[in-house]
């Protein structure tokens, strides 16, 4: 049932916020002890599609979560026990309160930060959360696009842990949210390794919300498959018909290609092997791959999506239902120019990006038929 906001989840132990809130200093940092990666509460810098839900469901499993978000009405209800947060949709739906405050009502240090803003918020959300990270914390990045760049620039690479996710949800108003459907849930240390806190990391993940969730040591691997994949979700959202709906028009396959074969060129210039996921091979594309792998992936992908109660890519919402700008620039927009340094030019990346700003700018219609011009 929906209703029942009387008797939201509550986090453990909420008393010992923030007073105590990771006060744990003396114990070991990236490479100590289990006990010292486990320990104090988590705090998710961005309560929205992806921080909600994840934290929702840690916080349903009794772990102590503080939320931290911008949005004040949606910090409102997820500290308010009769309003609380609730995750809809048909793959689990908790309902919990916990702590939640502005970024400017943070108090205490926190060694586990699981940060889930926009891209393009990335660098000014790591600037707000530094003083509140335990000098033997870490900074999760549960976002999509090469942020751990960005959050070892500000927070230091010992600081930083890769993470690649492609489950769908989407904030639908202050204390919502839809999980739409489950989707990979990857977790890494940026030079690969296997320390007790990843584990440890790996371990609650994999207990409280995605059951397969997988330990990887090659993070940059997923991570730029996922920008190749983004470049399809930025196409779609220059339609009408949502993702597998668009994924099913076989009309498309030279422009799938074209944009996937661009950002996995890329990737293995920069040293990377791209890693598959949900239907997504990256083999497929970009040198030595084949139309018909490519046509199976393709493929492979639609039958992913086709179940999903997410239609659309969060890029289609940021463009026609919550009218605000894209990602763009910050997410795919990062791939030409790092191929410029290698001397490789993405012309099918580059022509989506502009396209996409037209659209933020309100000289472009949302029409299927904007795929068949940005393959012409
Ligand atoms: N939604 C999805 O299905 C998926 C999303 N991703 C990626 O996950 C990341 C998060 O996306 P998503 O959860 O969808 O985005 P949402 O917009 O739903 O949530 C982000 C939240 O962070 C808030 N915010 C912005 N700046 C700050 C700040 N400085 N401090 C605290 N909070 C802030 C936003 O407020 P405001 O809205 O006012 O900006 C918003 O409430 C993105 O990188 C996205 O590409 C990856 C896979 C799937
Ligand atoms: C569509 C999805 C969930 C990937 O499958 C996504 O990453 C997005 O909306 O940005």
């Amino acid at each position: 049932m929906q209703g029942g906001l009387a008797a939201p989840c509550r986090a453990r132990a909420p008393g010992a916020w923030p007073s105590s809130a990771g006060r744990d200093t003396g114990l070991a940092g990236r490479d100590g002890a289990k006990e010292a990666v486990d320990h104090g509460p988590i705090l998710i810098w961005g309560a929205g599609a992806i921080g909600g839900t994840i934290g929702a469901h840690l916080v349903r499993a009794r772990h102590a979560v503080v939320f931290c978000d911008v949005v004040a009405d949606h910090v409102a209800a997820i500290g308010d026990p009769m309003r609380g947060l609730a995750i809809e949709g048909p793959v689990s739906r908790p309902r919990i309160s916990a702590p939640a405050v502005l970024p400017e009502q943070v108090k205490g240090v926190f060694r586990r930060v699981f940060l889930a803003v926009k891209t393009h918020d990335t660098e000014a959300a790591c600037r707000q959360l530094l003083p509140h990270l335990a000098e033997d914390g870490y900074v999760l990045s549960l976002q999509n696009g090469l942020c751990e760049r960005v959050i070892a620039e500000v927070c230091g690479a010992q600081r930083t842990m890769g993470a690649f996710v492609n489950f769908g949800a989407d904030w639908i108003e202050p204390g919502r949210i839809l999980y739409g459907n489950r989707g990979a849930v990857v977790v890494g240390e940026l030079d690969g390794a296997t320390t007790p806190r990843v584990a440890a990391l790996h371990k609650l993940l994999a207990e409280t919300f995605e059951p397969d969730a997988v330990l990887t040591p090659n993070i940059w691997g997923y991570l730029w498959g996922k920008l190749a994949y983004s470049s399809l979700l930025y196409a779609q959202a220059l339609a009408e018909k949502g993702i597998a709906d668009t994924l099913a028009r076989t009309e498309l396959l030279p422009l799938v290609r074209a944009l996937c074969g661009e950002v996995i060129t890329v990737a293995r210039a920069e040293g990377v092997t791209p890693l598959g996921f949900n239907g997504f091979d990256p083999n497929a594309f970009g040198p030595g791959g084949t139309e018909d792998a490519a046509r199976a992936s393709m493929a492979a992908m639609e039958a992913f999506n086709r179940p999903n109660a997410k239609t659309h890519s969060g890029v289609w919402r940021d463009l026609w239902v919550r009218h605000r700008a894209t990602p763009a620039d910050a997410q795919i927009g990062a791939v030409p120019p790092i191929g410029r340094a290698h001397g490789l030019a993405c012309p099918t990346l580059e022509r989506l990006i502009a396209m996409i700003h037209e659209c933020e700018r309100g000289e472009r219609p949302m029409a299927d038929a904007n795929l068949t011009e940005l393959m012409a």
